[in-house]
Order: C-alpha cells, then structure tokens, then sequence
C-alpha cells in the first residue's frame, strides 16, 4: 500500500510533467504570435498613401485600419500567450498548495480539487488545479470538515467537505504534507509567521483566515469597512482582494481601474510585489498628497512632515477640525450652488497687455444664461460665448499697426513656417498681407484661447478666498468653537500663504471641491474599485470628496482607530459620518481582532498602551518580554542602541529605530554613523533598504520589521494623551523583538503598562 505521500508524490509528478507539455506547446503559439505580427508589420509596407480625391483617401483608411486591427488581435495573441507563459512558469515553481476532497449532495462520488495561484487544466473541464480564488477553493478557507456551503455566481452551493489536506512544495517534491481540520492550520500559519521580515511585503494566499476570507470575497457592498488592530492583516487581506475582484471581473475591469490610496510612498513600495507574485498586475497605487498634486500641479501643499511636525493647538485646531466635517462640506455644496445667482469670481482677459475682456462682461455673460443652468453648463456656456468673441476680435485686430510691423519684419524662415501648408500664390500684395495677418492674430491669440479652454477666466483662488470669508454666514461657528475674529484670523493666515503659493492640508481638498463644483466635474467615473488604507486618518470632508470624485466606484476601507496619528479623536465618530455617505444597507463592517505581526509578548504590551484594547487577540506565538530602559543622556542611549543593534544581528533579525520626528532620526543618524550601517529614510519617496534603518514615526505607517528600537520614549518627547496613538502603532511595527530606550523619565504612556508584561533593564 502507497503511503498518502507516495499517492501524492506520484501525482504531483504527472501534473508537472503536464506543465512541461503546455509550456512546450506555448513556446510554440508563443512563436507564431511572434512571426504574425512581424507578418503584419511588414505588411504595412503595402498601404500605399493614395491621396487626392476622397475615394481614393477612404480606400487608403481603410488598408490602414484593416492593419491596426490585425496588429492588434496579434498583439493580444501574443499577450495572452506571454501571459500564459508566465503563470505556468509559477505554476512549474509551485503547482499547488492544498487540497479539498468534496462529496456533492446526491453524488457518489468524492472528487479531489487541488488549489493553487491559478487554474490549470489538460483538457476541457478537466482541472488539474483549481486557482485560489474559484468559487470552490473557498472552502478551503471557511470550513471545517463536514456539511458545507459556497458562494458562487449562481447562488449558493453545498457539499460535504472529506478532507483537507495542506502541502509545501519546493522544487517539484512534497517537504511536507498534513491533513487538517483546522480552516488553515496553525502549524503552515506559524511557519509563515515566523519568517523574517523583508523590504517588500509577501503574499498571505495559502494561509488565508476565514475571518480575511470574508473581505477577499465580498462582492455585495458598496462600502467594506474593514476596522482591525495592528498587524491584523488588513493589507495583506485588501491585496489579495484586489487579485480576487480582478479574477472574479475579468474582461470587465482592469488593474487600471482599481485605485489605492495608501499612507506614504514608502509603503506603496513595500507592498508593490504582492500582486505581481500573485500573478496580477498592480493597481493604481497613490497617497492622498500625490493625488492632490497631481490635481494642484501649481499650489505648493502641506507635506506629511510639515503636517506632523506642525501640530495645532488653541483655535487653529478647531478651524482644522471644522475644515474636516461633513458640515463644512455641506456648506461647501450651499455656496456652490448660490454662485448660479451671484458672486463668481473671474479674470478679466488681456491681449498685449490691453484687457479685451473686462470682468464685468465675463460676469454678465456668465449670468446671462437661464436661472435653472447648472454650473458646470454655465461654465461651458460662457466659455463658448468667449471662444466666439476671440474669433470675432481676429478681423478687428488684424488693422492694427502691430500686425502690419509684424509682417514687415517677417524674415523669410518665419514667413515660411508661418505660411506652413498655406498655398504661396497670392492674387495681390493685399491678399498676401491678410492672409499673413490673419495667421499673425490667430498665433498670438492661441494661448488665450487655451487658457479660455482651461477656465483660466475662472478665478478660483478668489473665489475660495471668498467662500473662506462667507462662511460665518454658512456655519454656526459659535457652535463649533469658534468666534468669527478668530475665523477671520484664520483666513488671512490662509490668504498669506497663498499668496505664496502655498496650500495647508485642511484647505487642499475644500479647494479642489471647490473648483470640480464651478467645473460640474462629474468625477472619474471609470475607477470601479477605491481602497482607502490608514482611514482613521482620513477626515469625513475628505471621504466625501473622494465619494464624489469616484462616483462609480465601490470603496473598500481599511483602518484601525487607535493608530490615528493625524486625526485622532475625529477617527471616534468616523462610523456615523459614513453612514450618510454610503445607504446603510449596502454596508458592512468588519472588524479584526486577532493579530499576526508580533508575537505574543509584544501584541500584549503594545495593546495595555491603548486603554480600550480590549478587541486584539494576541496569536499565541511566543517570543522574549519588550524591554524598557531609562537612561541618563542621548550618549548613554546611543551606546544601549548600539549593543541591541549587535544583539538583533547576531540573531539575524533586522531592525528599525524608530523616532518621533525626523529632527530626533537625524540626530540618531549622528550618533551611529559613524560606526553601525544605517540609513536614515527621510521622506516618504525613498526605498527602504535592508539593515538598519532610522525611521520617524509617521513614514513607519503600515511598515513591519523584526526588531524595533524606540528611541527616546521619554516623559518629555511623548507626554500628552493624544500620543498614546502613536505609541502604539510604534511598538506595534515589531514582529520578533521590541526595545524602548527613554532619557530621564520613561512616557507616563509606557510607565502605566503593567510591569510583567517588559523587563526593566539597568
Ligand atoms: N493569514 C495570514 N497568514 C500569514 N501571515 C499573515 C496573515 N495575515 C497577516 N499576516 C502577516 O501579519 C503581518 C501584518 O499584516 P498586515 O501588515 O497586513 O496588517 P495590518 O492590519 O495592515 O497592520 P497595520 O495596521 O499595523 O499596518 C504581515 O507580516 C502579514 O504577512
């Protein structure tokens, strides 16, 4: 009798000899493709450019398109076929992963289904291997042995599920090979947890929970608010989602239409291989800021430094706090709409210098139009109204003395290039000069009407400056806090840096709703999947405005409340404010309690930080105590970072030393250089690097690494309440080990966790 290792072994081996066929037999179509398409390209050389009469032109478009289109079946020919090359190459790496034995109802039969990252068959119907993400594999992630039931397109389908049977595969042989119970057994989830941390985050597909399962799969809400506590895999979950929607969608949407918005560009470099070791291309991966920019492309905005360092206190903070409500936004909307009576702001348009078109008139035009036009079709009104005025400027103009010295002082090049394709012969002298003024009016007109095209007649720095100053008649502000001199303090500071062109965090997203609203900007309505990481630092203005600008998308939130950085208390009420945003009934919320990243030891310290972490369950992986020490000065702490950094290399576990700000990680950097490796990462735009690195606190978002270094945890850096959060999400970046040095006093924040939950070292 075989052993199930030896059955196992043997199929294993019949199912790659049939990967070797296909990737044979691709090679073949792979090459065909190849030589079509330079078929076709040679091809091209026949579509002879038969101008002059109009037959003759559509004859010749016609040979050009019949071209493209061969081209193009060709090119998806050979894109498939490179395609396919590449996922049989990871499947010959790793065919599969598990396996499910499944008896349907009234069936005799038990059938095995084999799972891996995609679908193979040796002919029709017959699948060798069934990809991750099929309706059936998902059985492997939810149930337990016995009855169970599967989502597919149809409806709901049951079986009963024999057996489960998890593999590791290395190099075409089973190393290991158990069969469970468990939805996906501890012993393949500890293995993997405890691997070592890397500079680019890995893919979690054979060791899926089923409470994860639930976010990958889920195709019914319009909103998927997913709150889970540090490390508890809300990333690696939302990833494979992504891989999931773009299987499950397939042919009807792309990667080009899945946007994710994450917390820094750090981070988007740190998860940039899971999709492609998924076999899927990346999504459109962004942060807030760069999607801003690319908005704002003139405006200097508030960088997440500048935000972090520049915390806010007294009435700025409450002129913040209001900026981000959904009352503001609302009063936003009222303000836009009363511009269709009155109060637009505009630019008068000047041609050399002179105003052709005053304010005034651009204005009248602007409401001259039927009381019930929308903005945006006023907007496109008064644009063409102008664009026909500019026309009609060009015979006025084209008398003036500057046209006529203009075309005296024609040298013969510019004469040539301005005459382009223009016929040279003239009847007169006379015909001549207009035809030369004509081109000379229309050229120097040329960017005036683009700036009409681009609404630059629009003034929309003062029309915001407008809305900032009429909003103590939109809002109560007494009710929120604020006097109006305090409100009217606010606003010159505003209009100051604008005037410097530059832009805070808190007016960047009300200044561009502002301009979408005068535009009738009706948003991107091709994105059918928004990701929000790091929600809690999200203020409702801003959820709203995104709900706005991707009005066909269904967005997938990800967030854990106590590692709001930036907003902090705001983060409490978020919950409500997206109940009104998105229809209750499409919603779900999901909440993550267990965690993955660090060990036991550390997920209980870094949770009696919070004093409502009630909802974290620490996976029992077990690992040594935090320890704590207080030091004297910057030196003597220098020397203890120095000695765990040798301590953590010798265990072979990479570390990051973590700091408040990046002042406090350049000081650091001075104190090591010059006789550790370390780098410091600065900005958001940099890559993390293997070894040692210096990091301040807000570019370590979403980040994990195997040792962490706090690095001056004192009374006197972390003292107020409002930064327990941030603690937190500090000690909660280490997977194996955590160190917190502090000069003087340790944080009153870190002094109140229970003494054996870390050992104090002298
Ligand atoms: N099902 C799983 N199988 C294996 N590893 C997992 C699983 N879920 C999470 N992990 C691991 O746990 C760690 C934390 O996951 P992840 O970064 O996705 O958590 P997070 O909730 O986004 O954390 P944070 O909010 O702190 O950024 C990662 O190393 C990830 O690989």
């Amino acid at each position: 009798m075989k052993t199930p290792y030896q059955t196992e072994q043997t199929r294993l081996d019949g199912v790659l000899v049939k990967i070797q066929d296909a990737i044979v037999a691709n090679q073949k179509d792979l090459q065909q493709a190849q030589s079509n398409k330079e078929d076709v390209e040679s091809g091209w050389k026949d579509v002879r450019i038969k101008a002059g009469t109009y037959g003759s032109l559509f004859e010749t478009a016609m040979g050009v398109r019949q071209q493209q289109q061969m081209l193009q079946e060709r090119e998806l020919a050979m894109n498939s076929a490179s395609h396919q090359a590449e996922v049989l190459g990871r499947l010959k790496q790793r065919p599969y992963f598990a396996r499910i034995d499944i008896q349907e109802p009234g069936s005799d039969n038990v059938e095995p289904i084999y799972i891996g990252l995609a679908s193979f068959s040796d002919g029709v119907d017959n699948f060798l291997i069934y990809d991750w993400r099929a309706p059936i594999s998902s059985v492997y992630y939810d149930a337990n042995l016995g009855p169970v039931t599967y989502e597919t397109p149809d409806g709901t389908q049951s079986a009963d599920l024999k057996l489960k049977r998890q593999f590791q595969i290395e190099d075409g042989k089973i190393v290991t090979l158990f069969d469970t119970d468990e939805t996906v057994g501890d012993q393949l989830l500890l293995n993997a947890l405890a691997g070592e941390s890397s500079t680019k985050m890995k893919s979690i597909v054979t060791t899926i929970q089923k409470e994860q399962n639930k976010i990958i799969r889920n195709t019914a809400a319009d909103l998927l608010f997913v709150q889970g506590a540090a490390g508890s895999g809300k990333t690696s979950a939302v990833l494979q989602r992504v891989a999931f929607l773009l299987y499950r969608y397939r042919g009807r949407i792309d990667a080009g239409q899945v946007v994710m918005f994450s917390p820094n560009q750090l981070f988007n470099d740190y998860i940039d291989q899971v999709l492609p070791e998924l076999g899927e291309q990346n999504m459109v991966q962004m942060t807030y800021y760069q999607y801003a920019s690319r908005r704002l492309p003139k405006l200097h905005l508030e960088t997440l430094q500048e935000r972090f360092e520049a915390q806010a206190t007294g009435d700025r903070k409450k002129i913040i706090d209001l900026k981000g409500t959904s009352l503001y936004f609302k009063a936003m909307e009222r303000y836009a709409k009363s511009l269709n009576q009155a109060e637009i702001r505009v630019r008068p348009i000047k041609f050399r210098g002179e105003e052709i078109i005053s304010k005034e008139q651009i204005a009248d035009i602007y409401y001259s139009f039927n009381a019930n036009y929308n903005l945006g079709n006023r907007l496109q009104a008064t644009k063409e109204r102008l664009l026909k005025m500019l026309q009609g400027r060009i015979g006025n103009e084209m008398q003036k003395p500057w046209v006529e010295d203009a075309v005296q002082a024609l040298s013969k090049e510019e004469y040539d290039s301005l005459l382009g394709d223009n016929p040279r012969e003239f009847k007169s002298d006379d015909q001549e000069f207009k035809t030369l003024a004509k081109l000379i009016v229309t050229q120097e007109l040329a960017p005036i009407v683009r700036g009409v095209n681009r609404n630059r007649f629009i003034n929309i720095n003062n029309q915001f400056v407008h809305f900032l100053k009429t909003v103590p008649n939109l809002i109560d502000l007494a009710a929120n806090g604020l006097s109006e001199a305090a409100w009217e303090k606010g606003v010159k500071v505003t209009i100051e840096k604008m005037k410097q062109g530059d832009l805070s965090l808190a007016d960047m997203t009300p200044f561009m709703f502002l301009f979408d609203q005068i535009k009738g900007s009706r948003g991107e309505r091709d994105i059918r999947f928004v990701f929000i990481d790091e929600i809690q630092d999200y203020t409702p203005f801003q959820l709203a405005f995104l709900k706005f600008s991707f009005p066909r998308a269904r967005f997938t939130m990800l967030g854990d409340l106590n590692q709001a950085i930036f907003t902090k208390e705001n983060a409490v009420s978020l919950q409500s404010e997206l109940a009104e945003l998105f229809d209750p009934t499409k919603s779900e919320y999901v909440q993550l309690t267990q965690t993955y990243r660090s060990t036991q030891q550390i997920t209980d310290y870094s949770k009696a930080i919070l004093t409502d972490g009630a909802e974290i369950d620490a996976f029992e992986r077990a690992g040594e105590l935090p320890s704590v020490q207080v030091v004297v000065d910057n030196q003597q702490m220098a020397e203890a970072t120095k000695q765990q950094l040798t301590a953590n290399l010798a265990a072979n576990e990479t570390t990051a030393i973590i700091t408040k700000t990046l002042a406090e990680a350049e000081t650091v950097y001075e104190l090591l250089r010059d006789q550790t490796d370390v780098t410091v990462i600065r900005t958001e735009n940099q890559r993390l690097v293997p070894g040692t690195i210096i990091v301040p606190a807000y570019l370590a978002k979403g980040l994990e690494f195997d040792a962490v270094i706090m690095w001056d945890a004192s009374a006197e850096t972390y003292h107020g309440d409002d930064e327990r959060q941030l603690v937190y999400t500090i000690a909660s970046r280490a997977m194996h080990q955590l160190t917190i040095f502090a000069v003087g006093e340790l944080s009153p924040l870190l002094a109140a966790v229970p003494q054996d939950l870390y050992i104090v070292e002298k």
